[in-house]
């Protein structure tokens, strides 16, 4: 599968580019007003007691935010910050190590917390509890737990899964989290704020041009912000213009909704190939040439998110705004009781 200027997860080569261009001080993190004050009070509370924060669970789709929030945690708090993520953590030990090696009031940062082994996801109860680690030590009837203190520390768990976490551990988070996608307004700052970055001027309209196509998601914003810039520094000597926007976004297969060619292509099929549907899966994928899993976990979320298509246990059917945004308009149905009444 190519990587589609509008996908959520990060191309393997963005990483730097990425990185570069995250706020590093909540004032500077666009939108999300209700989690930043109350993380924000979090944080001062924390600091006015000289104590470490509660720890913090942040929820949400991917590219929204977490990874940036967590970094920013450890920012405010004026400490360091340690990163790891549930499927690096494959033994109980590993996490213990982790934990006993960090000095108090520092951040770490446990990514895809979902993907945590039972016995690491156990481990972690405790410390995040009592501050405390049980080390195993020997096997089967003579083995011993010896409790290992650890230094009061908080730790920042992220998951696009939260409704996978189990109860217990979701329950030891003092502060929850769930970010939501992003609306225009604050998309448009999203990339004006990047573009300064970047050391290029975007007016208003050309961040309205990105800002609609982002799909409310801040890391596809900033990706179609540098594929403008590159298109404006090859064709206008660096300048972004409203209509430069629009044509190297078009040029990138992104219509003004957002919409790639694979998005476009299981709408057209749904509506040209099958009559509006309902069309089953397999059948939808094999007409666009593409997996089923792309076409259920890439393609189908933006479609229904926008309320384009519908799934039914019967299959996947067409909405009117999906037909409208062909351009086309669904095939009427007959009316009940056979002639129309043509003079009412
Ligand atoms: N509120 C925001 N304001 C400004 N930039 C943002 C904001 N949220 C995210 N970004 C930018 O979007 C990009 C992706 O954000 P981030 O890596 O934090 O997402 P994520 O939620 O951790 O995604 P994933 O689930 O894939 O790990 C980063 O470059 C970041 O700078
Ligand atoms: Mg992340």
């Amino acid at each position: 599968m190519t990587h589609s200027p509008v996908d959520p997860w990060p191309a393997p080569d963005e990483i730097a580019s990425e990185s570069a261009l995250r706020p590093s001080a909540l004032d500077d993190f666009e939108g999300q007003p209700r989690v930043v004050d109350q993380l924000s009070l979090v944080l001062q509370a924390a600091r006015h007691r000289g104590s470490t924060p509660d720890h913090v669970l942040l929820s949400g789709p991917p590219g929204l935010g977490k990874t940036t929030l967590a970094m920013i945690i450890a920012n405010e708090m004026g400490v360091p910050l340690h990163i790891t993520s549930g499927p690096a953590i494959q033994h109980a030990g590993d996490l213990a190590a982790i934990l006993s090696g960090l000095t108090e009031g520092e951040v770490l940062f446990l990514d895809e917390i979902h993907r945590m082994s039972r016995p690491a996801e156990e481990l972690l109860y405790l410390a995040m509890e009592d501050f405390r680690v049980d080390v195993v030590v020997g096997k089967g009837p003579g083995a011993t737990a010896i409790p290992i203190e650890i230094p009061p520390f908080t730790l920042v768990g992220a998951t696009t899964r939260a409704g996978l976490l189990p109860g217990p551990l979701r329950d030891r988070f003092g502060f929850t989290a769930q970010l939501d996608y992003y609306d225009s307004v604050d998309l448009e700052r999203i990339a004006r704020r990047s573009a300064g970055k970047l050391g290029i001027t975007l007016d208003a309209e050309s961040a309205a041009e990105i800002a609609r196509r982002s799909r409310g998601t801040p890391r596809i914003a900033n990706r179609l912000l540098r594929r403008v810039r590159d298109y404006a520094q090859v064709h206008n000597a660096g300048v972004v213009t409203a209509e430069l926007a629009r044509d190297a976004l078009e040029l990138y297969e992104v219509d003004p909704l957002g919409l790639d060619r694979l998005d476009r292509a299981v709408l057209d099929a749904i509506c040209r190939r099958f009559g509006g549907g309902p069309v089953g899966l397999s059948t939808l994928a094999i007409s666009v040439a593409e997996e089923t899993e792309t076409i259920e976990e890439v393609a189908e979320p933006f479609l229904v998110r926008l309320g384009f298509m519908m799934r039914t246990p019967r299959g996947r059917i067409a909405t009117p705004a999906g037909w409208a945004h062909l351009g086309m308009v669904p095939p009427t149905q007959e009316p009940a009781g056979g002639q129309p009444d043509l003079f009412s």
